[in-house]
């Protein structure tokens, strides 16, 4: 039998729309060639035209309020994060969410940065912890907390706002990651769409809504944070393939973009609520769910002594791809007596889903 994946962090190929983007990429490589016969050093920030694009996409989808001149295009999360915390005062102190991403953690401090983790309430980072610790700079994901799914309401991201108000030398950063997928809800805007302090640092991706290889993400710096960007390795640096940058634009401005997400909404959404219908079916009171109102995948607390290792063994041997809560450990977060799992669909047909759950029920009840 071959495998079945619950895995959150691949995209469904099928999904994706290669001929489009074939044929967009095609358009820029017989229009663009100046852009592509440059030096880099050109477009520090990645190609004005295409920062323009993404500029207007984001005020029409998140409403984020940008200039172009705000935006750093950049290969991935990772190194704008790494570019981004050169900006910050010296001796800043960090806090992310726990549980939380644990790629951004551990480059937090491989770059020898004093962060912590401060964990969650029902309305995502916990404003008691945060005044407890006092970090100075936030690194949160308030449209669909990753990996718990929490929407962070309207409350708290003014109450952070005011926060990040309150002393020079503070800041928020909004990794919008997974905005692009609400079910039930609207998409509510951004933090740094209200932010009137200029406190906001706004990190988004293409990984999720198109492919994690093309390595396209991008931040919008505060204008106040821009000249010392320029100052800064970050402006020395173009770290996005320059035909990617132009095949986005190409797809973006075509239509085919709004057109590929809608349909990846239906499809995930189908394959959403199937996947939790025969999770009731097959687990009944046996299964807690949390955070699947967005998003390309959800928790699931299991009603079970087993450990998570033991699942983790038999899903081997069932050829089920899992992951559990611990991979988003950053440092203390309790683990609750039941074992917590996170379940990606984005990469599992709808045919696949009977069989992937039965695969599941075996691992944790044997
Ligand atoms: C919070 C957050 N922010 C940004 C990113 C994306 O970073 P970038 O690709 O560098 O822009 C991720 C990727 N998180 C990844 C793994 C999370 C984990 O380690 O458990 C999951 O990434 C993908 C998931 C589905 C489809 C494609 C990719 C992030 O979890």
């Amino acid at each position: 039998k071959d495998w079945i994946s619950f895995s959150h962090m691949s995209a469904d190929r099928s999904v994706f729309p290669f001929d489009s983007w074939l044929n967009c990429e095609h358009k820029a490589l017989k229009s663009k060639r100046t852009e592509l016969n440059d030096d880099s050093s050109r477009y520090p920030q990645g190609i004005y035209s295409v920062r323009c694009t993404i500029s207007r996409l984001l005020s029409i989808t998140r409403g984020v309020k940008c200039y172009p001149e705000q935006i750093v295009i950049g290969g991935g999360t990772q190194i704008l994060i790494q570019i981004l915390c050169h900006l910050f005062p010296e001796g800043s102190k960090y806090a992310m969410e726990e549980p939380g991403y644990s790629r951004i953690y551990q480059l937090l401090k491989l770059q020898h940065a004093d962060i912590t983790s401060i964990e969650l309430d029902h309305k995502g980072i916990a404003m008691s912890e945060i005044i407890k610790q006092d970090p100075n700079i936030l690194y949160i994901t308030p449209s669909h907390q990753f990996p718990t799914g929490i929407v962070m309401p309207i409350s708290r991201r003014i109450q952070l706002l005011n926060w990040s108000s309150q002393a020079k030398n503070r800041y928020i950063i909004e990794d919008d990651y997974d905005s692009e997928f609400k079910y039930q809800s609207d998409a509510i805007p951004s933090i740094q769409g209200l932010d009137t302090f200029d406190k906001v640092i706004y990190m988004g991706t293409f990984s999720k809504s198109l492919l994690p290889g093309l390595r396209i993400s991008y931040m919008v710096l505060p204008q106040h944070l821009l000249q010392s960007f320029r100052e800064s390795e970050g402006f020395l640096m173009q770290t996005c393939n320059v035909l990617a940058q132009l095949t986005l634009q190409e797809f973006i401005d075509s239509g085919e973009y709004q057109k590929h997400i809608k349909r990846m909404k239906q499809i995930y959404s189908e394959r959403q609520t199937r996947l939790i219908k025969e999770l009731d079916r097959r687990f009944g009171k046996n299964i807690a769910i949390h955070g699947a109102n967005a998003g390309l995948h959800f928790m699931c607390t299991f009603k079970t002594e087993r450990s998570i290792e033991d699942i983790l063994n038999q899903a081997e041997q069932e050829k089920l791809e899992l992951y559990s809560i611990k991979r988003c450990c950053l440092t203390h977060y309790r683990l609750s007596k039941n074992p917590v799992f996170i379940l990606g669909f984005a990469n599992l047909p709808l045919e696949r889903i009977e069989e992937g759950v039965d695969r599941l029920y075996r691992s944790v009840f044997g």
